[in-house]
């Protein structure tokens, strides 16, 4: 219908958007997206305009999930920041549209979307790959994603140790004084990582930050920063000696720096795993590259914008 579209402001995302609900939405969606059919789910990869005077990028990220009949795009802003910058590094507006009208029917606020749908797809890979013991988790990085990923993954798992280590030590500080559980806060990468059996890392890096020789073998690493084809989180030796997994491989061959110049071969997609067509080797060392897709975005504006009309 061609009513006025309904604005949802980001405290209103908040507390519509839970976990419990988006996890089964988002497993079903990313086995559709590695099924490849069209008349499934269409998802092209997302289109970037460089804001080079920002150092930052705008990310068109249309998709269209066809028997749900959901419609969306996300639009969003990130840039690399420099240590010390008070500006954002993302900022996400998402439209979810009539697909038959082809009127917007709800413009909502992108961060927490943004912030959600990631984090839990993140706790996806680590329910299909983390050591079936896992005991540590570390994240590397203090910012957004990092205290939505700490949110899901203490509310998914029950981790004995949790640390975090950020580029600047009072942010990592901060962080462990703003979460619900104990956090412990650490020096440097090598040390936080050390026989950590979950890595989290939710960094504005360009270069690596997280090495190879420093991770405990079968550890499952979540890696979600460095989304240009030129960035960098982990070094050629995790990437190489690591079983890649990745959201799109499409995605991931066109954008992700970390599969792109250490030469690492994609083994599968979650959705593959998912769907039983390829295997979760749990007891392998592994990398889930996260880009962020489309249809991420839709499943979650979807969930909100039903959670909405429940209510009025
Ligand atoms: N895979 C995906 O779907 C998504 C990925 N991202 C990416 O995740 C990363 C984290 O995003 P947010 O938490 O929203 O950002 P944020 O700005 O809230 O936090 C970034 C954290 O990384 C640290 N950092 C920044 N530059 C660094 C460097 N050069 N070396 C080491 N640490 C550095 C900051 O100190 C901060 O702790 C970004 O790279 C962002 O582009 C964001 C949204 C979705
Ligand atoms: O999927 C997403 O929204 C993003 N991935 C990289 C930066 C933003």
């Amino acid at each position: 219908m061609d009513e006025p579209p309904v604005l949802l402001r980001q405290d209103e995302v908040e507390g519509l958007l839970h976990y419990k609900d988006l996890i089964p939405r988002l497993e079903v969606a990313l086995g559709k997206f590695s099924k490849m059919d069209s008349a499934e789910v269409i998802q092209p990869v997302r289109t970037t305009v460089p804001l080079q005077k920002y150092n930052g990028f705008l990310g068109l990220m249309p998709a269209y999930l066809v028997h749900e009949d959901i419609l969306c795009t996300k639009l969003v802003c990130f840039y690399k920041r420099e240590s010390g910058s008070t500006l954002p590094s993302t900022q996400a507006t998402v439209l979810l549209f009539d697909p038959e009208y082809g009127n917007v029917k709800a413009v909502m606020d992108g961060e927490v979307i943004t912030a959600k749908r990631t984090a839990a797809v993140s706790a996806i890979s680590a329910k299909l790959l983390m050591p079936a013991k896992s005991e540590v988790l570390t994240i590397l990085g203090a910012g957004h994603q990092a205290l939505s990923h700490y949110n899901v993954f203490t509310e998914t798992f029950s981790f004995k140790e949790v640390r975090v280590w950020s580029r600047r030590k009072e942010m990592a500080e901060r962080f462990a004084q703003s979460t619900q559980g104990h956090v412990t806060v650490w020096e440097s990468v090598e040390e936080a990582v050390n026989g950590a059996d979950v890595i989290v890392t939710v960094t504005g890096a360009s270069e690596p930050v997280l090495f190879g020789q420093w991770v405990k073998p079968g550890a499952h690493v979540a890696a979600v920063g460095a989304c240009r084809p030129d960035w960098r989180e982990l070094d050629d030796v995790l990437m190489r000696q690591a079983e890649v997994y990745v959201d799109s491989r499409e995605g991931a061959i066109a954008e992700s720096g970390d599969i792109i110049l250490s030469g690492a071969k994609v083994f599968a997609e979650l959705g593959e795993v998912l769907n039983g067509t390829r295997p979760a080797l749990r007891e392998k060392t592994t990398v889930f590259k996260s880009l962020g897709m489309g249809i991420q975005d839709a499943v979650s504006a979807k969930l909100v914008f039903e959670q909405w009309k429940s209510k009025h």
